[in-house]
């Protein structure tokens, strides 16, 4: 097989704009491995609610980082998460773990530990990697070959994900959305935030098919300079 440059990719963006969705499609088109960011924030979250840890503490919060042991699984088609080897794919997507997130990855020895798991799976990825989240092109991969922020309305970000959690209320998704987004922009250590030489893609307008299909334009781009 022809051998191709490997390209680092940082999408970040506020919740519910097609990080996930955009950044598995296209490692998956493109064969380059793929990390959801957020995954990571919302395992240790997990881990810290399951153990009792106070929420409300910074201080505890920041005792209990190192803990947890917590393991991503980077192929697109089948990305993992484990926390001392047990699979908590679905626990962390609940109601219990999203309210509580932007609290545990607040705290400064939380990100500092998982930085380093971040920066050290984009090290390891032979072919080049997706890694999506909120500081990933501003602090975890500063020197990433493409850097896109995401963004839609709330409106489109409350509907597509009420249309995924069956029955729920689109105006109480937005409003979660928008405080959500609030606290993870907000925060003093690496906030939700566009790199200066990040491209933006507004998609309220678009498929997720085009958003896709706009980004593997841009990294292919990428692949053919470097
Ligand atoms: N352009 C689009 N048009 C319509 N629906 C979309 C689009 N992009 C993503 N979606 C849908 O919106 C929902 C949220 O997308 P996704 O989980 O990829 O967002 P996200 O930015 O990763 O969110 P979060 O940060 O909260 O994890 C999914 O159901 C996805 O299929
Ligand atoms: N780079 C990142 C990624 C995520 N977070 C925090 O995790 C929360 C959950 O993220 P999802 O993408 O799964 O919705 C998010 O709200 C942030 O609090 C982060 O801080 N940095």
């Amino acid at each position: 097989m022809e051998s191709v440059p490997a390209v680092i990719v940082a999408i970040d963006g506020p919740s519910g704009t097609g990080k996930s969705s955009t950044s598995k499609a296209v490692a998956a088109q493109l064969g380059l491995s793929y990390l959801d960011t957020g995954a990571q924030y919302r395992a240790i979250t997990w881990w810290m609610v399951t153990n009792g840890i106070d929420i409300d503490d910074p201080s505890a919060i920041a005792d209990a980082a190192g803990k947890p042991e917590i393991v991503s699984g980077t192929d697109p088609e089948r990305p993992t998460i484990t926390v001392d080897g047990t699979d908590v794919s679905a626990p962390i997507r609940t109601q219990e773990v999203t309210a509580r997130v932007s609290a545990v990855s607040a705290v400064p020895e939380v990100r500092t530990r998982i930085t380093e798991l971040q920066r050290s799976l984009a090290a390891a990825a032979e072919r080049g990697i997706v890694v999506e989240g909120r500081d990933i092109g501003t602090t975890v991969l500063p020197d990433a070959d493409l850097k896109i922020f995401l963004t839609a309305s709330p409106e489109a970000r409350a509907a597509r994900r009420s249309g995924e959690l069956k029955g729920a209320d689109v105006n109480a998704t937005r409003e979660a959305l928008i405080k959500r987004d609030a606290a993870d922009s907000g925060r003093k250590t690496s906030p939700l935030a566009k790199a200066d030489d990040a491209v933006e893609v507004d998609t309220t307008e678009l498929t997720l098919q085009q958003v896709i299909e706009c980004v593997v334009t841009l990294v292919e781009e990428k692949r053919a300079a470097k």
